[in-house]
């Protein structure tokens, strides 16, 4: 690695996107920014922008099959701004990796070992770390050279106490499969805690949060001074909030009714609550803006999607006050979190017993920047606390490769 290499290239692989954005990190420019979706689609979608000498941003239709095209038509993307992925500045890429399992609890540079380890973890993360891996085989055929970094989602959730990780089942059945309470979406829920305490102008060390980061998938998790208390995700990504496509909670006797009474094998229930439950298979749309535009139309069907994605989020909201026992903030986040202002009224509606409200006029500013949206009188604070994952991951995989 030379001296002067400052730039990191972070690449979050989804089940079906990719994210990603490379930054200076003398200063924490962002140079290029981008998202691939759709993979494995026909109608697959770029967008890419450059942030350098006035690139304007640059969008692509038409299929990409899979992780490894997609990265590769990302190289040529940056390629054609003069920040290829042959530069000498760049330092280092990082990794979004969803599961680490018990092993990581730190960003850690990949070998074969921690690679072999990821792999062990796919049947526990089946959406995520297949993608994660191949983003990163990806990434060391093109720079070889380069240290790759993983950043693991579950990380942050590490601290959390044994009696909010454990699931109450046989404990000897539980430790010989590692069943326990992982947590995902860490990075997202570390960096939105810290900059909530930045925006009450509190030591993240003396301020209690609630983060709904409500995307895709979607969690909640309550943090007490900088410290994880309890998530609403568990072994895998599917446990807790109703979210686009998968159920969140269920009684577990549903999975056996399904094969006993339905017939299903553990493959295809395992389908059917990852991908075409939660707000999908309750109204057929998993995206909130079309979820809305017809519930402004009268649908019925998507109202009560609505409603129960509502009341999961209130009823994790009310658990987690009694978690914290002091709440000084609850913060939104992500592509709903930050962008859908009917969920955050709805579901803060009725909570002024916990100290909670929402100002209309404020809930519905629309801006980048984190903010207030309760009223002053309320008593725990109401804010919209945009994530930045990549950023996060960046600052860790640099300050990992110059330790
Ligand atoms: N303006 C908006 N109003 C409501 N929902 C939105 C808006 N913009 C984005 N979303 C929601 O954000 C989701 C994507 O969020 P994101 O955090 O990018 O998720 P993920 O990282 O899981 O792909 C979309 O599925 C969509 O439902
Ligand atoms: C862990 C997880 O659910 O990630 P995403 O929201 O990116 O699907
Ligand atoms: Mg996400």
């Amino acid at each position: 690695m030379t001296s002067h290499a400052s730039r990191v290239l972070v690449l979050n692989s989804g089940s079906s996107s990719v994210k990603y954005q490379l930054l200076d990190m003398t200063d924490g420019t962002r140079l290029a920014l981008g998202l691939v979706e759709r993979i494995g689609e026909e109608t697959s979608r770029l967008s890419h922008t450059p942030l350098v000498s006035g690139g304007a941003k640059r969008e692509h239709e038409g299929p990409i099959a899979d992780h490894e095209a997609a990265l590769k038509t990302v190289a040529t993307e940056l390629a054609a701004d003069g920040l290829g992925l042959d530069s000498p500045e760049l330092a280092a890429i990082g990794h979004r990796v969803v599961h680490g399992g018990l092993k990581f609890t730190v960003p850690t540079v990949i070998d074969d070992a921690v690679l072999a380890e990821i792999e062990r973890l796919v049947p526990v993360a089946p959406l995520h770390n297949p993608a994660n891996i191949t983003g990163i085989r990806t990434a060391q055929a093109l720079r070889p050279d380069l240290p790759q970094v993983a950043v693991f989602d579950t990380a942050f959730h590490t601290t959390m106490p044994e009696y909010a990780a454990r699931y109450a089942i046989d404990v000897a059945t539980a430790d010989a499969h590692r069943i326990r309470r992982y947590g995902f979406h860490g990075t997202s829920h570390a960096y939105v805690s810290r900059q909530t305490a930045a925006l009450l102008g509190k030591d993240p060390a003396e301020t209690n949060v609630i983060v709904l980061h409500l995307g895709n998938g979607a969690s909640a998790s309550a943090v007490a001074g900088g410290r994880c208390m309890d998530t609403s995700m568990g072994l895998t990504p599917l446990e807790g909030l109703v979210m686009g496509t998968r159920s969140g909670d269920i009684d577990p006797a549903v999975t056996f009714h399904l094969k006993r009474v339905a017939g299903m094998s553990a493959d295809e229930i395992d389908v059917l609550l990852n991908k075409k439950s939660g707000l999908l298979g309750l109204c057929g749309d998993n995206d909130m803006r079309e979820i809305r535009r017809r519930i402004e139309e009268g649908d019925e069907r998507a109202q009560l999607a609505f409603d129960i994605y509502i009341h999961r989020l209130k009823k994790y909201i009310g658990a987690y006050t009694a978690v914290l026992g002091h709440v000084d903030a609850v913060a939104f986040t992500a592509g709903v979190g930050e962008n859908a202002a009917p969920v955050r009224e709805a579901a803060i509606a009725g909570l002024e017993e916990l100290g909670l409200a929402v100002d209309a006029g404020l809930n519905a500013v629309r801006s980048d920047a984190p903010r207030l949206i309760s009223p002053e009188y309320s008593r725990v604070a109401v804010a919209v606390v945009p994530t930045d994952e990549e950023l996060e991951i960046a600052q860790q995989t640099y300050a990992l490769v110059n330790a």
